[in-house]
């Protein structure tokens, strides 16, 4: 389990600083070496006002005369009730397609009753493009996303959900713009873990979470018996998102998200009929399953529409899980073929290291390892 760590001594006041008036805090602490020391901070733009705190694009410096950056700065109301993962999970786990966390500090405010507001501030690697703005950027410009950069990028978000569903923790909310990806080198990593949790302790599990077009039918249906399963649903909605172009379910309440989710995938099935359908019923379903997806994504080869299926699944103990998928043959092409071409370039590239496992995705990958690297590695 990860824990909660204290680490602040004085916090700085910094709701009264606008927009590049920079401001001291004297207990910033380096996730590098642990160690805390005096910066100044200054920030820019904002570039991210989410349901739970602001980011702002920002720079850093020991001196206010040469400036570190552009960081991003995720600010967030610390909440004693509720207990975020957030800062454990960016300090604790290192992953190429996490976003990097390089400082944290605490700050407060006075409202205007004369109460404090103490808040966490995440200072992240700054990386300005989202799976969401890259997916705008095609479409709106009547192109669609191209088939490789799909793969490439969905390849890397099951990267990270291996090594978290690997801790049994969920990240909670994926959406394309909790995606951030560096469109000339093919680089995806996942950022956002506000909703993340921590599964299997005796706790109590939130019902209430994930945005809406992305939660799983276990969420919708408001159960708490569900798993990090609920991840792969919502990478399963992304892929169809890039495919598409638009959200693929998108249902104004829970009641119609359910519906929206029947149009492709039939009713939902009542508990423990799959095991009472005879085979022969069981095939002729997953026939005409087959051929609404093919109606669905008619652009797509068989075995991207067969991924898909294998995502997209009701049941969430036969939902395919992160290393399963990441040894479907919808991956073939990263393995095959080491180059893609970025958007706006003539000249393609080598793909981003993909297999670079560590020892603990490796572990993660156990038997399925040597089915996802290429045979060359
Ligand atoms: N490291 C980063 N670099 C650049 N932009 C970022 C970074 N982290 C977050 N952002 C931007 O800020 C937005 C909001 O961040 P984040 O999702 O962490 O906050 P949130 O309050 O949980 O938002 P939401 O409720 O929309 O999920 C992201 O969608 C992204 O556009």
């Amino acid at each position: 389990m990860l824990v909660a760590k204290k680490v602040f001594g004085n916090i700085p006041n910094i709701m009264t600083k606008s927009e590049n008036e920079h401001y001291f805090i004297d207990d910033i602490v380096s996730i590098k070496n642990r160690q805390k020391s005096k910066m100044y901070v200054k920030e820019g733009k904002r570039i991210g006002h989410g349901s739970f705190g602001t980011v702002t694009q920002s720079y850093l410096s020991n001196n206010s005369t040469e400036w570190l950056g552009p960081y991003a700065i995720k600010r967030v109301v610390k909440c004693p009730k509720v207990e975020s993962l957030e800062l454990e999970i960016l300090q604790n786990i290192k992953h190429p397609n996490l976003v990097t966390l390089e400082f944290f500090f605490e700050s407060q405010y006075t409202t205007k009753d004369g109460g404090q507001v103490h808040q966490k501030n995440f200072v992240m690697e700054y990386i300005p493009q989202t799976l969401s703005s890259e997916i705008h950027q095609y479409f709106d410009n009547g192109y669609e996303f191209p088939t490789k950069h799909i793969k490439l990028y969905a390849f890397q978000i099951l990267r990270a959900l291996l090594t978290l569903h690997s801790m049994n923790i969920c990240h909670g909310d994926l959406k394309p713009s909790n995606i951030l990806i560096i469109p000339s080198s093919g680089i995806a990593k996942v950022c956002d873990f506000g909703s993340a949790q921590q599964l299997g302790g005796n706790g109590d599990l939130k019902t209430y979470f994930c945005s809406r077009f992305y939660r799983a039918p276990e969420l919708l249906l408001n159960s708490k018996n569900y798993t990090t399963q609920i991840d792969i649903w919502s990478l399963g909605c992304i892929i169809g998102e890039m495919i598409k172009g638009q959200p693929l379910f998108k249902g104004d309440n829970a009641k119609s998200q359910l519906e929206k989710i029947a149009i492709l995938l039939g009713r939902l099935p009542e508990p423990n009929t799959s095991s009472s359908v005879s085979q022969e019923l069981q095939r002729n379903l997953h026939d005409q399953k087959f051929k609404k997806f093919m109606h669905w994504f008619p652009y797509i080869e068989f075995f991207d529409v067969d991924f898909l299926i294998k995502a997209l699944v009701y049941n969430f103990a036969e939902r395919w899980d992160a290393k399963q998928l990441m040894a479907h043959e919808f991956f073939d092409a990263l393995r095959n073929e080491t180059y893609f071409l970025p958007r706006d370039s003539n000249m393609p590239v080598h793909l981003p290291e993909l297999f670079n496992f560590s020892a603990l995705e490796k572990k993660a990958l156990g038997e399925y390892y040597n089915s996802i690297v290429p045979p060359s590695n």
